[in-house]
């Protein structure tokens, strides 16, 4: 149950890692795990933050409880700016805000017995009555489904599902404000999996929790969260209602991760939408829209007659040249039978480039659009003959997409927080999207 009253307010946070090379530690590029994230937490709210691997969560997660320093932004945790805390005040904060690890193993030290490490943080912040602290670990025990004499009892003794109970019990032993649980089932058995989330949501009835759960599992998401920030490359695309952002996913990227829930309703099974390739590196995202290099939904421009599928596809080839193809490559895509014996410089035929090109990436002869097929095969033309900058330029000139010239506002609609082109409407239907005359306006974050 949610409360309107926030108690964290992230602020346009970002952890950058830099990369150095060398004895001198030289600076060469920066990781953006995490690149301008906002949202709240009301009292007794559960927010979840979903993505795929790498997108960023556990770094968010680390540094909103100051585990890593932040790079920009601000966490303000009942009202007060916790990225300007001194000592003391960031002690009062780890009492307050608690970190529920994904393996309970490494928050559970194998030589100490349930009480002993459960007493840790009443210790730690000053709690010396030990029969105080036995009683009070004794009925969180039961709490969280154990039995008070499990607490003489070792961590090799309980099964994963139970050590997690145990990990439970202690981050809420300090009884903290605001428990941040980071793949907190993604280690247990799927059996125990539901057992483990009933139990976070009963004890945040119970205690008046907030929970931030980040998970990359939205059926886990799904199960237990008031409202949802969806995290692709150090960004949030969509922030909204739990219900409502999985019934209703407003951003390609949003769908295409509810579309892969297993769902048991077989009218909804077989409407996956493709999620190809990886996430980027975040030590060099994508421009514009972080996410248009793997969208199903990347915006073709307005004067362009061509299916979304086939647009894709295109792009898929423009990035492709664009990510700095070789001849060598380019030699064993055409002929790859003959890669391993080429000695020096070879010649390609125009055709057997233009066959193997159309082959890999599933055009058709000739394209729909009549300008797009002259592209392709002025473009073909110069890959034949080496010319990859001249290539390279025609493609970003003839075949541009405002996802990848623009960032994407966050627009609230209704609630909902959306970054993406689609949305934004004053973009897509005032603004046609850069042609090659056009000056191209580039995301400065990006440059
Ligand atoms: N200390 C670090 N130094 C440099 N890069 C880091 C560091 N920690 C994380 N990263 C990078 O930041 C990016 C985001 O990592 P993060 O672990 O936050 O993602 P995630 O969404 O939680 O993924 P996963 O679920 O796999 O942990 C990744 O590219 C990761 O390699």
């Amino acid at each position: 149950m949610s409360e309107d009253r926030s108690l964290l307010e992230v602020d346009s946070l970002e952890k950058h890692f830099p990369m150095t090379r060398g004895v001198l530690n030289d600076e060469i590029g920066r990781v953006q795990a995490v690149d301008g994230i906002s949202f709240e937490i009301a009292e007794g709210e559960t927010f979840g933050i979903v993505g795929e691997s790498g997108c960023g969560k556990s770094t968010a997660a680390r540094t909103i409880l100051r585990l890593e320093e932040p790079t920009g932004g601000t966490v303000r945790f009942d009202g007060r700016d916790v990225t300007g805390y001194d000592r003391a005040e960031l002690k009062r904060f780890r009492r307050e805000a608690q970190l529920l690890f994904q393996d309970p193993d490494s928050s559970l030290d194998p030589r100490m017995s349930v009480g002993e490490s459960l007493a840790e943080p009443l210790i730690v912040h000053g709690m010396k009555d030990r029969e105080r602290r036995r009683s009070i670990i004794e009925s969180l025990l039961a709490r969280v489904g154990l039995q008070a004499d499990d607490i003489d009892r070792y961590p090799h003794e309980f099964s994963g599902g139970q050590k997690q109970r145990i990990g439970l019990a202690r981050a809420l032993v300090l009884n903290p404000r605001l428990l941040v649980a980071d793949e907190p089932v993604s280690a247990l058995d799927v059996s125990v999996q539901a057992e483990i989330l009933e139990l976070m949501a009963d004890l945040q009835e119970e205690f008046g929790l907030s929970i931030l759960l980040i998970s990359h599992n939205l059926g886990v998401v799904r199960h237990i969260c008031d409202r949802v920030g969806v995290m692709y490359l150090g960004k949030l695309v969509e922030v909204g209602p739990a219900a409502d952002l999985f019934s209703n996913p407003k951003h390609p990227y949003t769908s295409a991760l509810v579309s892969a829930i297993p769902s048991a309703d077989p009218s909804q099974r077989g409407r996956r939408v493709g999620l190809e390739g990886d996430v980027p590196d975040p030590a060099n995202p994508p421009s514009g829209c972080r996410f248009h290099t793997r969208c199903p939904e990347v915006i073709p421009p307005n004067e362009y007659d061509i299916e979304q599928e086939t647009w894709r596809a295109i792009l898929d080839f423009k990035q492709r040249i664009e990510s700095g193809m070789t001849t060598d490559e380019l030699f064993e895509l055409v002929y790859p039978a003959l890669a391993e014996e080429r000695e020096g410089p070879c010649q390609l035929l125009e055709a057997d480039v233009d066959d193997a090109l159309r082959s890999e990436y599933e055009l058709d002869v000739p394209l729909e659009d009549e300008r797009i097929e002259s592209v392709f095969a002025s473009t073909v033309e110069r890959l034949a003959v080496g010319d990859f900058a001249a290539a390279r330029k025609l493609l970003d000139a003839e075949l541009p997409t405002i996802c990848q010239h623009s960032s994407p506002d966050l627009v609230a609609e209704n609630g909902r927080r959306v970054s993406c082109h689609l949305i934004d409407e004053r973009t897509v239907s005032e603004d046609p999207p850069a042609r090659a005359s056009d000056p191209v306006q580039v995301d400065e974050a990006n440059e």
